[in-house]
């Protein structure tokens, strides 16, 4: 027999809701719409909250490590489809340990939190600031030009370089960063680690190079003929000669 489903299946208390409401206010993460209104619109709003939430990092609200591995697997793809300049800068505080040595571990934190929120006033709203761990950031700038990534990987050392950071009513830190970059390869489909890797490997030489600077990879010359793009969309263009313009290079909406 099938009975008729009652109007509110969910006690929203026995689901302890109230502890992820508060973990979502307390994070500013999400607006929530009333609980004792629509029970679905509540629950939605709790999930698509939490969800925001699982992206970030809990310390400095930055994406985590997760959300920058979308964002670089995404733009890779754009990359690939469509040859445009993406820039990732992979950037670590410089002699930190020190911090923690000589502040504690809770100065170590509120610098990290300094920096983080120095390194997010320097980026476009549709670049990506995410930590990558420790004292390790990570930036993802799409649509960017060699001379534009210079620009704000220099903004970015300066800034957080400029930042006082208090730390205890008698002592405002500064400290300075290493920036390393390297651009995503045009036209070829890459991968996270490898693109990272490049990125990792120009830190590398800011750091030993005396830290507090930024070495940027130059832009591959990924660039493609017109005879190597029918190599690489040929096939689709022969079964759609619609697929592709040959003479702009453009591929209407077909993966590499
Ligand atoms: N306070 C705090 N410290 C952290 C956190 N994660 C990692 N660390 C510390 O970051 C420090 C990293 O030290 P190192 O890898 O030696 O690097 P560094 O001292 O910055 O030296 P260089 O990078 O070579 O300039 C270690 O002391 C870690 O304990 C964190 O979340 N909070």
């Amino acid at each position: 027999m099938i009975h008729p489903a009652p109007s509110n299946l969910v006690d929203l208390h026995k689901l302890r809701l109230d502890a992820a409401h508060a973990l979502l206010a307390r994070t500013g993460t999400a607006e929530l719409p009333p609980i004792d209104g629509d029970a679905t619109t509540y629950i939605q709003a709790v999930i698509d909250g939490l969800n925001e939430l699982s992206l970030k990092d809990a310390l400095t609200g930055l994406s985590n490590r997760r959300q920058l591995e979308r964002v670089l697997e995404a733009e890779i793809d754009r990359v690939a489809r469509s040859g445009e300049a993406a820039l990732l800068l992979m950037l670590d505080i410089d002699h930190f340990k020190s911090v923690n040595d000589n502040y504690g571990h809770l100065a170590g934190d509120q610098v990290l939190q300094a920096v983080a929120q120095a390194l997010a006033g320097c980026i476009r709203p549709m670049d990506t600031a995410a930590r990558y761990g420790g004292e390790e950031f990570a930036v993802v700038l799409p649509s960017c030009q060699p001379a534009f990534g210079q620009v704000v990987a220099e903004r970015i050392c300066r800034t957080i370089e400029a930042t006082p950071i208090r730390v205890s009513p008698s002592v405002d830190l500064r400290v300075t960063v290493s920036i390393g970059g390297a651009f995503a390869l045009q036209w070829i489909r890459s991968t996270t680690e490898l693109w990272v890797d490049r990125a990792d490997q120009q830190l590398y030489v800011a750091k030993t190079g005396g830290r507090n600077r930024l070495c940027l990879e130059e832009q591959p010359d990924s660039t493609v003929s017109a005879e190597e793009k029918h190599l690489l969309f040929g096939h689709l263009a022969a079964a759609d000669p619609a697929w592709i313009d040959m003479s702009s290079g453009a591929a209407p909406g077909g993966a590499v």
